[in-house]
């Protein structure tokens, strides 16, 4: 038997709008290991909530097949009838599949605890076992001193954590993030970022990370999926996908991270003396560490380019140091597209990064 926990087959999401059909989801086959973070990513209106709100039959797919833990949810061919699970069955199965969202969605009227105890309320526990438990999962989220609090007496991370904490009440194998950090402030984004890994770690509970920030998925996941127009245009492992981007938009995401805008800001202090169409910003990615320093050096003496290092760094991910570097290459157009090729060769990533941001 496979590892893997989620397998959607062929699935397909057509919505009939004013006569026309949106393909929110087309011919989309996804497998998720146990005990993977997976990041799926895109702009909005890729597809992604609709994709993922099809694991636990939120959405029903027009055709496909939704497998969950070995055990098959919906099945429905263009030419078959829909074979459903009965509902009951489906209801425990969605216990078992946690959901945090970018809004919170917490009951408002409720202390916090309360908002936990609800999430059990069909758990057959008596009541002092189901507030001990709430609190056990506040400890978990570090805020075993808040169960009073209402939400709104609480930051936006605070809440995050107690959506978490309800989403891990009734121990279910899966967690799905639907942009959960998008309402968030970096820091704030980072914690909740890490409570994800830690309670993937620790519980060992399958984590699917809807997100539009690329820095996200870096920080914690250990595959990635790039959604575009209802479909998967790239996947892999997070390494391969950092390491050697193959489509323009996984290019594109990972050049709007947070470092790209830090390399424009320098540049912006320090520009290139150089016409516009005689450079380019590059991001250059690496494993190994020693690959780099002779290769700036051979790209000069062979293609008459120069480059200059604005800033780098080694992040480490999956537990492998991945070197990132920011450059500005400077050289005729053809030799820097020689240069690029030769990157290629040395298994260095580049992805071009737009020199300023339109505002
Ligand atoms: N119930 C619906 N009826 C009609 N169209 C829908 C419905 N739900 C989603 N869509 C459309 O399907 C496409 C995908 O939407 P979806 O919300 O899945 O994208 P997304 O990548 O999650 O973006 P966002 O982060 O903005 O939600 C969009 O064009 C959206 O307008």
């Amino acid at each position: 038997m496979s590892d893997s926990i989620i397998d959607l087959e062929k699935i397909n999401v057509h919505f009939e709008q004013e006569g026309q059909t949106i393909k929110a989801v087309n011919d989309v086959t996804i497998h998720v290991d146990q005990g993977d973070i997976y990041g799926v990513v895109g702009y909005s209106g890729a597809g992604k909530s609709t994709l993922v709100r099809v694991i636990n039959l939120l959405q029903k797919p027009t055709s496909g097949k939704v497998v969950v833990n070995h055990e098959t949810l919906f099945e429905k061919t263009d030419q078959s009838a829909a074979k459903i699970i009965d509902a009951k069955k489906l209801r425990i199965k969605r216990r078992k599949i946690g959901m945090i969202f970018q809004h919170f969605n917490l009951l408002e009227e409720r202390t916090v605890s309360q908002n936990i105890e609800f999430a059990l309320r069909h758990s057959g526990q008596k009541e002092k076992a189901i507030q001990q438990r709430a609190q056990r999962l506040l400890e978990l989220v570090g805020l075993g001193d808040r169960g009073k609090a209402f939400p709104a007496q609480l930051s936006g991370g605070q809440q995050q954590r107690v959506a978490i904490a309800r989403a891990l009440a009734n121990d279910p194998e899966i967690l799905i993030s639907d942009e959960a950090t998008s309402a968030l402030d970096p820091k704030n984004t980072i914690q909740i970022l890490d409570l994800l890994k830690r309670v993937n770690q620790e519980l060992g509970l399958t984590v699917v990370l809807i997100t539009h920030e690329m820095d996200a998925v870096k920080r914690i996941a250990n595959k990635v999926a790039v959604m575009s127009d209802g479909q998967i245009v790239e996947r892999g492992s997070i390494v391969d996908v950092f390491t050697n981007p193959q489509v323009p938009l996984t290019k594109e995401l990972i050049g709007t991270s947070g470092e790209s805008a830090k390399a424009r800001k320098i540049l912006a202090t320090h520009p290139v003396q150089a016409s516009d169409d005689q450079w380019e910003l590059l991001h250059l990615t690496y494993t190994g560490p020693s690959v780099i320093e002779p290769v700036t050096t051979e790209l000069y003496q062979k293609f008459n380019v120069e480059v200059s290092i604005i800033f780098g760094n080694v992040d480490e991910l999956q537990g492998i140091p991945v070197g990132t570097l920011f450059v500005t290459m400077t050289g005729t157009q053809q030799a820097r597209q020689q240069a690029i090729a030769y990157l290629h060769d040395k298994k260095i990533g580049v992805a071009a990064i737009e020199k300023e941001v339109a505002h």
